[in-house]
């Protein structure tokens, strides 16, 4: 790998050697290791810095890798963990995989392997905001985890039973922030295969050579940094679910790929001739309208079709205010108790504000605005006044009104810095805007990362 890393990276494992070894061999990489020697450390640790990636050993005396993986998941969702396992199994692999772990490295490793991991993971890290977090729950009532009564979530969730008793593929739509992933989440531990794994990919995370090779994994020597055969998620998800995020933006050489895999239910590893079979159950989402990209030439029709078997819309909330009472009371609980505030209501006419507004970034935007109303307000109950203050502040929210700018006085100093930092400010809310407050997103359409994004926010006041 010639290209210079960058990233902070907790290195956790209880043997002072490898912790060298790996702070050595991360800095030469161009990445900053931070070292610990138990998981409760690192947690301590995650507590004070920003933190990219966790590198965790498995095996470690007081709390696993294992448990370290569902507590980061808990506090740090964002943040990507790659478990290091000795005597690496598939087993092992799919439960890590299913647990929520970005990858898993065999040990003793590869230099060359290390960092492709760990530059995936990065990658992830940059574009993905919710990293796959298996609930590993037996099935718990439907309503429970994909909350809304509103007739048009009713009948999505009417489908979507029925679709889980079956094998054939669905495709979810919806616009960003409506619940796909959830959906996804739902139909596999509402199916008869909640038992086996659920996988997921973010397709429009990855570059195409690294998307190929987290598909169908590859066979030892296939590349410079492959030492060992490695299962990719289509083999891993074997006896589950495979949950492809973003299909759209796979690009035709993939496309091909993944047709014959629907069609023929196998595939070859990159570098193998061995023909793999899988028993898979395939989900696939999108915000984007394929059938535009049918048009256009950009996506396979025959693709289109295999994936279009069981097409499920997901509302907007626009178009269900009915639920936003329900969905309230139900992020405000959470976020109460994450956050250690006492329990929070909503008043009457705080409810109403909240029903009144479009959310472009859909329930997803609702639930990050109530987490800030929880952080920032006294409570225990929210008024139509607490939400209005919250509500100015929001992009795409009911913005408040703009003063017309002053002409400037002789006086003011338009400097050239100060004209760069507002231009820098606009461009920062617009991305906002665009993205429905998906930092993520917002960072991609500002072609930057999302440390940087976050750097910027707090600069300008944003955050
Ligand atoms: N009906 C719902 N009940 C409870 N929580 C929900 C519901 N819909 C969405 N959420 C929450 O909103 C957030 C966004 O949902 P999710 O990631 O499933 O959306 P998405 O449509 O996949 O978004 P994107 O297209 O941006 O990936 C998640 O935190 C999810 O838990």
């Amino acid at each position: 790998m010639s290209e210079a890393l960058k990233g902070h990276v907790l290195v956790v494992d209880d043997d002072p050697a490898l912790l060298k070894v790996l702070g050595a061999l991360l800095t030469q990489a161009g990445l900053t290791p931070h070292p610990a020697s138990n998981a409760k450390d690192a947690l301590a640790l995650l507590a004070r810095r920003p933190i990219d990636v966790v590198l965790s050993d498995v095996r470690m005396p007081g709390m696993s890798g294992m448990e370290l993986l569902a507590e980061v998941g808990r506090g740090w969702p964002d943040v990507p963990v790659l478990l290091m396992t000795a005597h690496g199994t598939v087993p092992l692999a799919v439960e890590a995989m299913k647990a929520g772990a970005a990858d898993f490295v065999l040990k003793p490793f590869d230099r060359e392997e290390l960092l492709f991991s760990l530059k995936k993971a990065l990658l992830h890290a940059s574009q993905d905001p919710e990293p796959t977090r298996g609930t590993g729950k037996a099935p718990d009532g439907l309503d429970s985890l994909l909350m809304g009564q509103s007739r048009a979530m009713t009948e999505v969730k009417a489908l979507l039973v029925k679709a889980a008793q079956g094998t054939a593929t669905v495709l979810l739509r919806g616009e960003s922030g409506t619940g796909k992933e959830l959906a996804a989440r739902a139909l596999h531990e509402n199916s008869p295969r909640r038992t086996g794994p659920f996988v997921k990919l973010h397709c429009a995370a990855l570059p195409d050579t690294l998307l190929e090779s987290e598909l169908f994994g590859y066979e030892k020597g296939a590349f410079t940094g492959a030492a060992t055969r490695k299962p990719g998620r289509v083999e891993l998800a074997h006896g589950g679910t495979l949950f492809l995020d973003e299909i759209g933006d796979v690009s035709p050489a993939v496309q091909v790929k993944l047709l014959r895999v629907l069609q023929e239910r196998e595939f070859e590893r990159l570098g193998g001739t061995q023909t793999v079979k899988i028993d898979v159950r395939f989900i696939a989402a999108t915000h984007q309208s394929l059938e535009d990209g049918v048009r256009r030439g950009t996506f396979r029709e025959d693709l289109f079709y295999r994936l279009n078997v069981v097409p499920l819309w997901l509302p907007t909330l626009r178009e269900r205010p009915e639920d936003i009472a329900s969905l309230s009371r139900h992020f405000l609980d959470v976020h109460a108790r994450t956050n250690g505030r006492p329990p929070f209501t909503l008043s009457e006419d705080g409810l109403r504000a909240l029903q009144a507004q479009p959310w472009p970034g859909n329930v997803r935007q609702l639930q990050n605005f109530l987490e800030r109303l929880v952080v920032l307000s006294d409570g225990p109950v929210l008024t139509g006044e607490d939400v209005a203050r919250e509500l100015s502040r929001q992009p795409g929210l009911a913005p408040p009104p703009v003063a017309a700018p002053l002409p400037p006085s002789p006086s003011d100093p338009v400097t050239l810095e100060s004209r760069r930092k507002d231009v820098e400010k606009e461009a920062l809310v617009d991305a906002l805007k665009r993205s429905g407050d998906n930092r993520t997103l917002a960072a991609r359409l500002l072609g930057v990362s999302r440390r940087t994004l976050y750097n910027k926010l707090e600069e300008h006041g944003l955050l």
